[in-house]
């Protein structure tokens, strides 16, 4: 059968990650969670103590920055790994939500994640979100599509994902981070966040994660056909 590639682009907590995911078991596609790579380089230069502003500086730690994910035979999903550690949890942190965005700015770090992305496309059968992924990753997917949602909704979401790892987390510094990262990675100058044109827009302020994945996989057969 016809093998495409799928992308998911949109604000920060509306979903794409659960709809790829959901999409990508149901047509037995890999998956790829490309914030999940931001954030482990973010992890690497906040460890390291990278001065990430200083170019040659971000370059030369990038060289010692290695990253992929492997299957977790316990969860059912593939987790990030960087330099042979599984950072999965950690990327999730706060300390990393507040400086993401910052570090995806960089020119030098988006080449770097870009190129592997391009990669991992290149048998198709894959989807994948993030923020540019249908504009400059994959500008020529067969399907594409930019999911939204409320942002009320989004913070909701995204506060009782991370309540339940950790109670003293408060709906105030959700909504702020969330808020943050929106607008740097909207006006950043590479690859800002944009739909792309011909992608489908999906709001699922009011759907269900069946509903939404029912909507995406109707598109998608529409395209693998
Ligand atoms: N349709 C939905 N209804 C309710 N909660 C959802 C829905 N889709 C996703 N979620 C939840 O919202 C949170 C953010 O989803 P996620 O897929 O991580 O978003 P993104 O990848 O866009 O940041 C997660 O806790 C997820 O389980
Ligand atoms: N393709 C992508 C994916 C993520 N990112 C950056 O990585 C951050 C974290 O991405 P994420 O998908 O884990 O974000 P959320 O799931 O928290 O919304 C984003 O806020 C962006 O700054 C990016 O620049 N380009």
């Amino acid at each position: 059968m016809k093998k495409i590639i799928i992308t998911l682009d949109g604000f920060s907590s509306c979903g794409k990650s659960t709809l790829a995911r959901q999409l990508a078991n149901e047509l037995n596609y890999v998956f790829i969670d490309s914030g999940a790579m931001y954030r482990a380089i973010t992890l690497y230069f906040l460890r390291q103590h990278i001065d990430w502003q200083n170019e040659t500086e971000a370059v030369k730690a990038l060289g010692k920055v290695s990253l992929d994910f492997r299957y977790n035979p316990i969860t059912g999903n593939s987790d990030m790994y960087l330099n042979d550690e599984n950072v999965e949890a950690l990327i999730r942190d706060m300390l990393v939500s507040e400086n993401v965005s910052a570090v995806s700015a960089l020119k030098a770090v988006r080449e770097f994640a870009v190129a592997q992305q391009q990669q991992m496309g290149k048998k198709k059968g894959i989807v994948m979100d993030g923020r540019d992924i249908g504009t400059t990753v994959f500008p020529h997917a067969e399907l594409k599509i930019f999911v939204t949602a409320d942002p009320a909704v989004r913070v909701e979401r995204r506060f009782k994902e991370l309540f339940a790892k950790n109670p003293n987390i408060t709906i105030e510094e959700v909504k702020n981070n969330l808020e943050m990262r929106d607008y740097i990675d909207s006006n950043r100058e590479f690859s800002p966040l944009r739909k792309a044109e011909d992608a489908i827009v999906l709001d699922n302020s009011n759907l269900t994660r069946e509903e939404q994945l029912s909507l995406a996989l109707k598109w998608a057969r529409e395209k693998i056909r």
